[in-house]
């Protein structure tokens, strides 16, 4: 059999040495197909994943230059709730990378790069699962978002958790089936399941409980959002899932970080463990020697625990959830209780009012969405490890919509000092930096 000849070897460079895109080698001269207009103005206070604050809204309106018609493209998007963004990490200022990183949440433990969601990679490229607030014409408007303003974005993709979730994967169900006498096993997945799993019955809203059957039968109950009833349906569903044993248990492993928030619609929909493996972004240097033991399933389930009722067994094991390593869930950086001082509340109120003649907020709908925002964001503890330990008596800046936060940081607390207007307006990426080139 004829292996893969290695991209690398292939010229690729045009006489005068410039890297020739090629598709085939991976070379890939791309365009953004728009600019994040985020309320985030810069990285600093910008949150480390999109799970950290729900309230963190963006819009991204598709480029002319991409579609002549850039509504055509986000047609049908609208039946989604959440969406991958895959973008240009583009103020990482220079394109090197190290093999090992040292992410904020690990406090300084060193890791290698490609087990974290540094932004700091071979290629610039950051992943991020948005929810879809809603479509108009050729602009999406999204929520739970973590890049800064001016972000170029790349490409959208609609999340679908039976495809991007390993707990939705599904085996064949032979010993099940031949005990039970039904239809033959048959290696599906999700996509060709839709809904008829067990698991996903487990979470639906079925009054019935039933056996699981591989059935061509229409699903009676469904939480794929994108099949057709999709909206009232969803909701329910989320609401089912909340009540379910399943979700509890889930809820109950969860990592307490939301700094007291209720669940976001995100979490809601997919559950709080497979957030965390999604957007956890960091390790440590002695996780390795843990990893075997400790590594855990994130359905939070562990040997022993009892299974679903109404499952067979080898649908409710290991195999059909993903597995984290302990510092996800412990990560060795605590979750930060957050203070305003009665200055910072005036400031937040001044700034909120109307009659003051000044800017309104353009992404927070409310004072107290702003408030949200910024508790998430600090009780996240923004600083880098770096500032934790050498800067640790300075104050913190960061913007968010038209507030800018004074903080500072004391022994398990961070403490808002003051919130000014913003004094410049967001710029947004200068149209000549638009091409990005990816590959070597
Ligand atoms: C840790 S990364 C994770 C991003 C994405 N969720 C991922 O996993 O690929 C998020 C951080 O990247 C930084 N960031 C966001 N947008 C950026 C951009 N356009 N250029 C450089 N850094 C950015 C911010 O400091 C933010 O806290």
């Amino acid at each position: 059999m004829r292996g893969l000849e290695e991209p690398g070897r292939r010229p690729t460079a045009t006489p005068c040495g410039c890297v020739k895109p090629a598709l085939e080698t991976g070379n890939l001269l791309t365009e953004p197909i728009g600019y994040l207009e985020s309320c985030f103005s810069a990285k600093n206070g910008t949150p480390r994943q999109p799970s950290i604050c729900r309230h963190s809204r963006a819009c991204l309106r598709i480029k002319k230059s991409i579609f002549n018609n850039p509504e055509h493209s986000l047609m049908g998007l609208e039946e989604f709730s959440h969406v991958w963004i895959l973008f240009v990490f583009h103020k990482n200022g220079h394109l090197s990378c190290k093999a090992k990183v040292q992410p904020p949440r690990l406090n300084g433990a060193k890791t290698g790069v490609f087990s974290t969601r540094s932004p700091h990679r071979p290629n610039a490229i950051g992943l991020t699962l948005a929810k879809l607030e809603k479509v108009e014409g050729g602009t999406i408007y999204l929520s739970g978002i973590d890049m800064i303003h001016g972000t170029p974005v790349l490409d959208i993709k609609p999340y679908i958790a039976d495809y991007d979730s390993p707990q939705n994967l599904i085996e064949p169900l032979g010993e099940y089936n031949l005990q039970n006498n039904q239809n033959k096993p048959k290696m599906v997945s999700q996509s060709d399941a839709k809904t008829d799993s067990c698991a996903q019955q487990q979470l639906s809203e079925c009054e019935e409980s039933q056996p699981c059957s591989r059935t061509e039968e229409k699903p009676k109950c469904s939480e794929h959002r994108a099949s057709g009833e999709n909206d009232m349906q969803h909701k329910d569903t989320a609401k089912i899932q909340q009540r379910s044993p399943r979700h509890r248990e889930r809820a109950d492993v969860g990592l307490e970080s939301r700094s007291g928030q209720g669940l976001s619609v995100a979490e809601e929909q997919i559950g709080p463990c497979r957030l965390e493996e999604s957007f956890s972004e960091e390790s440590a240097d002695e996780w390795p020697r843990r990893r075997k033991e400790a590594a855990v399933p994130q359905g939070g389930r562990m040997e022993g625990q009892p299974v679903p009722p109404h499952c067979p067994p080898g649908m409710a094991g290991a195999a059909h959830s993903s597995v984290v390593p302990a510092w996800v869930r412990e990560a060795p950086v605590a979750t930060l209780e957050v203070r305003f001082t009665p200055h910072a509340e005036m400031d937040l109120e001044h700034l909120s009012s109307e009659d003051v003649g000044q800017a309104s907020f353009k992404y927070f709908q409310s004072a107290e969405e702003a408030r949200h925002a910024i508790e998430a964001v600090l009780s996240a503890d923004p600083r880098s490890a770096y500032r934790r330990k050498l800067c640790q008596d300075r104050l913190f800046y960061f913007t968010v919509d038209i507030a800018h936060v004074t903080c500072w940081f004391g022994d398990g607390f961070a403490e808002v000092l003051r919130i000014k207007p913003a004094s410049e307006p967001i710029q947004m990426t200068d149209s000549v930096e638009s091409l990005v080139s990816l590959g070597s």
